[in-house]
């Protein structure tokens, strides 16, 4: 009775030390496997697992009407386990019913001795089977229920009841394994004869063993991996409508996989499909070459002219081989070729659409990379890769087919490797995928480094940075190396893993093939013959080489999968500033306002930048937009070009909402002149000529307007001078006269300027003011001024500080005030160098430049 007391009392402390679950209040039921119920979640237990609990930003972030449901993933435990009890029963079937003829099979059952046959395996692995598939399933629902209800009693002692038995039935059934195996080898050493049993029987017990090992093995783990399973739910967040949504609410991106990217490869099909039809008939010739190789050793046994007859044979066969592969090989290359160019252009228009906000937050290494590895990744999948696949499937199966007909038995003794490799390579592909995904981002981040220490090389070299540019580079080189040799250690493990069992496998097959030809040396009718040996080890080799590679390929289609996930988030990424549709007026009336705009940069959200801007530009006159640097004028000029939505507020562009015009065709009609020009690595035309088509003569007329025939025509190749990388080849002043001609060829309606401040010779800066003033001439013109001669002409001068209007008017009615601007202005008489956008105390943490 006290004993009794005290085991229910430990099994208490046994059940509060169990609990170690996250409460969650369920709405409904349970929540796994494929049927998803909702669920809540609540405050979590003091000891709960946290990965997979909804942070607390989570669940304020989770939009309204959604829901949250979990699933298990497929690959988990209970699935593997009963995959690995039902290939059991199947080998030992295989191994039994081919382990004799007819009678013999019947006398194993109705004569049954433990010593002599094993058909009492196959009913044990059967009814193990049974059981064990039966308590683990009900394991798993019971440690999910568990989960929701943490504090019921019963659901304890009903896991704890199935795991005893569990452990029960698996103890006596792989004790009963060895003991049979043990007095078998004990009786076959007593007397060979006496104990006699078919070689394919031994090999069933063997089989049962080893079976009977990995069950015990997955019983043992079966209390952790149960003990993880409701961290390995997978969260899906569901909208009112049942969309799977991402947090913040957005539909989810859909998945990348193997399927979709052969989507993406749907025009190469036809080039594929020559491919494999050619790949059918290279694979086929060297299939039946094992099949030729034991002939001729046959045939050499018996006629000369039968031999000959066998090895023209084998030469036809091979040169069809031949051709057919020179065929795959062509077309395989070309279909990934055309895959890749297409891929390449499609994820460069996407990334080209995207808003301006996207290009804020994204480093542009990164999206070089995606465009030239990620892309080459793919692109070996549905090409290189497929066609491997194909190949090698094709071979394993035909060998496969072949080795059944010239011996069932000893193709039965090999198949019971294959479970092994099979649950092997998808392990190791999961593990390689995740691997692959950070190593491409490490690299891409120290692309992105080596990418701008490059293109600023001018910086580097004058602050002696090129040590710290090399240190930078070597750090995230070296992050990616070491990912890079976890890769290499996990490959080499995986292939050796695979030699082993492939060589494993070979050995059976020798040993078993060894005692069927010495069987025939005895009775010809029985056993098989050198010749078929021969054949079957050649196939042997075969199936174990098809093995390594497609085990090997399941890691670069993984790998493939990683890459693709990456370019289906940018093709699948709609830009949240749409650029096109919308309206297209007959006319542009030229002129601009802001009413009441607030915004905030998507890169820096906790910042707002412009607060409450309202003013008006009207049709052909000039504006200029003054005040400390970091007030926010640069924002005004991108938002009239539509570079970002305004998080409050309108702008009003020819008496419509910017929104609902179509920018491509507005933004014809507006041209930006900036402070620091960016050319394109091009000729001077082409770079005038980049919004408009347009013949030399237009080229040479707006290029005199800017100030840049002179020079232009002084150069030896003339307009078709080359200006370097981003205009390095040309001075600060030319660039700006080409960027003027640049926007005066597509002859714009409003003109948004950004006035110098970089110091330029005398002689420069006239030629350029003189320009600027050409080009402001019967434009509405929006002016960021630097300059008291620009201001001083401007219909309306707007001062702009921390994202305020603070004043606005004509400059004579601003210096009459005792303002901002009037500081500003002063400022600009006393100091030479001073613009009216520079100020003293220019608050750090929010100025940009
Ligand atoms: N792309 C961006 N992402 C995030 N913040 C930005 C971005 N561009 C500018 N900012 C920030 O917005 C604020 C206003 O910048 P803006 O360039 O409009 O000022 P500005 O008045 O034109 O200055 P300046 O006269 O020096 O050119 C600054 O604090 C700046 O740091």
């Amino acid at each position: 009775m006290a004993a009794n007391k005290l085991t229910k009392q430990s099994e208490r402390v046994a059940f509060a030390k169990d609990l170690s679950f996250p409460k969650y209040k369920s709405t409904e039921s349970l929540s796994y496997g494929s049927v998803d119920h909702t669920v809540e979640p609540v405050e979590a237990h003091e000891d709960a697992h946290t990965s997979f609990e909804p942070t607390q930003e989570e669940n304020k972030l989770l939009p309204s009407g959604c829901s949250i449901r979990y699933s298990l993933p497929l690959a988990r435990f209970t699935v593997l386990t009963t995959l690995l009890l039902f290939v059991d029963c199947i080998v030992t079937a295989v191994l039994w019913f081919t382990g004799g003829s007819g009678e013999y099979l019947t006398d194993s059952v109705i004569n049954f001795s433990f010593e002599t046959s094993i058909f009492d395996l196959l009913p044990l692995a059967i009814v193990r089977t049974l059981i064990l598939v039966s308590i683990y399933w009900k394991l798993e629902s019971t440690y999910m229920q568990q989960y929701e209800s943490p504090l019921d009693y019963q659901l304890f002692l009903v896991k704890r009841v199935l795991h005893a038995s569990a452990g029960a039935v698996q103890l006596v059934f792989t004790a009963y394994a060895f003991i049979k195996g043990g007095m078998i080898l004990a009786a076959f050493v007593r007397s060979s004869k006496s104990a006699a049993m078919s070689a394919t029987f031994y090999a069933a017990l063997v089989c049962a063993c080893v079976f009977s090992l990995a069950e015990l093995l997955a019983y043992v783990l079966s209390f952790r991996t149960y003990k993880k399973l409701p961290k390995m739910r997978v969260r899906h967040i569901y909208n009112a409508v049942g969309v799977e949504v991402d947090v913040d609410g957005t539909p989810k991106k859909r998945e990348a996989s193997l399927v979709r990217i052969a989507v993406l490869a749907k025009p190469e099909f036809p080039l594929l499909s020559v491919g494999l039809f050619a790949l059918l008939f290279s694979s086929g010739s060297q299939i039946v070459a094992p099949l030729f190789f034991g002939l001729v050793i046959d045939a050499a046994q018996t006629s000369i002219a039968k031999l000959n007859r066998v090895v023209v044979i084998m030469l036809l066969i091979y040169g069809v081989g031949a051709l057919a592969s020179m065929i795959r090989a062509w077309m395989f290359e070309l279909a990934g070729q055309r895959f890749v160019a297409r891929l390449r252009k499609d994820v460069f228009t996407a990334i080209i659409k995207q808003e301006i906000g996207f290009f804020d937050e994204t480093r542009t290494g990164e999206l070089t990379n995606r465009l030239a590895s990620d892309t080459q990744v793919v692109q070996n999948a549905v090409t290189v890769n497929i066609s491997m696949l194909v190949r090698y499937t094709f071979q394993i199966i035909g060998s496969l087919v072949l080795m059944f007909l010239l011996s069932a038995k000893l193709t039965a003794v090999l198949l019971a490797v294959v479970p092994a490799i099979a649950v092997g390579a998808v392990q190791y592909g999961k593990f390689l995928k995740s691997l692959r995904k950070k190593f491409q981002d490490e690299l891409a981040d120290a692309n992105t480094t080596a990418e701008e220490s490059m293109s600023n090389i001018r910086t580097v070299r004058s602050f002696c940075g090129e040590r710290k540019a090399v240190r930078e580079y070597g750090e995230k080189i070296g992050k990616s190396f070491s990912l890079g040799r976890r890769i290499a250690v996990l490959q080499g493990v995986f292939q050796g893993g695979v030699n082993v069992m492939a060589f494993g496998a070979i050995t059976c097959v020798l040993w078993y093939g060894g005692n069927l030809l010495y069987a025939n040396t005895q009775d010809s009718s029985e056993g098989i013959t050198a010749g078929v040996l021969t054949s079957f080890l050649l196939f042997t080799l075969n199936v174990a080489m098809g093995f390594a590679f497609v085990s090997a390929l399941y890691g670069e289609f993984m790998q493939a999968v990683g890459a693709s996930i990456r370019l289906f988030e940018l093709l699948d990424r709609e830009p949240k500033v749409n650029n096109q549709g919308l309206c297209r007026l007959e006319e542009l009336r030229a002129e601009v306002a802001f009413d009441d705009v607030h915004f905030t940069y998507p890169a820096r959200p906790g910042s707002e930048v412009l607060k409450g801007v309202s003013f008006k530009v009207d049709i052909g006159s000039m504006v200029a937009l003054v005040g400390p640097s970091g007030g926010g004028k640069s924002t005004i000029v991108s938002l009239i070009e539509r570079f970002y939505d305004t998080n409050q507020g309108n702008i009003i562009l020819g008496g419509s909402n910017i929104t609902t015009l179509d920018s491509d065709w507005f933004r014809h009609k507006i041209a930006i002149v900036s402070q620091e020009p960016v050319l394109f690595s091009c000729s001077i035309r082409d770079n005038i000529t980049y919004g408009k088509e347009a013949s030399i003569d237009e080229v040479i007329e707006v290029a005199k307007q800017a100030n840049a025939h002179d020079f232009i025509m002084s150069f030896e190749d003339r307009y078709d001078t080359l200006v370097g990388e981003r205009g390095l080849r040309l001075s600060g002043g030319q660039k700006q006269r080409i960027a003027i001609a640049r926007a005066l060829i597509i002859n714009p309606q409003i003109l948004l300027l950004d006035e110098a401040t970089s110091a330029l010779d005398s002689e420069s800066e006239y030629l350029v003011q003189e320009a600027i003033d050409r080009a402001m001439d019967g434009r509405t013109v929006l002016v960021i001024a630097h300059r008291l001669s620009t201001v001083k002409t401007a219909a309306l001068v707007i001062v702009i500080d921390k994202g305020i209007i603070v004043e606005q008017g004509t400059h004579e009615d601003l210096l009459a005030r005792n303002g901002v601007y009037r500081k500003l202005v002063l400022r600009q008489l006393t100091s030479e160098n001073a613009s009216l956008t520079s100020e003293p105390q220019v608050d750090e943490d929010n100025g940009k430049k």
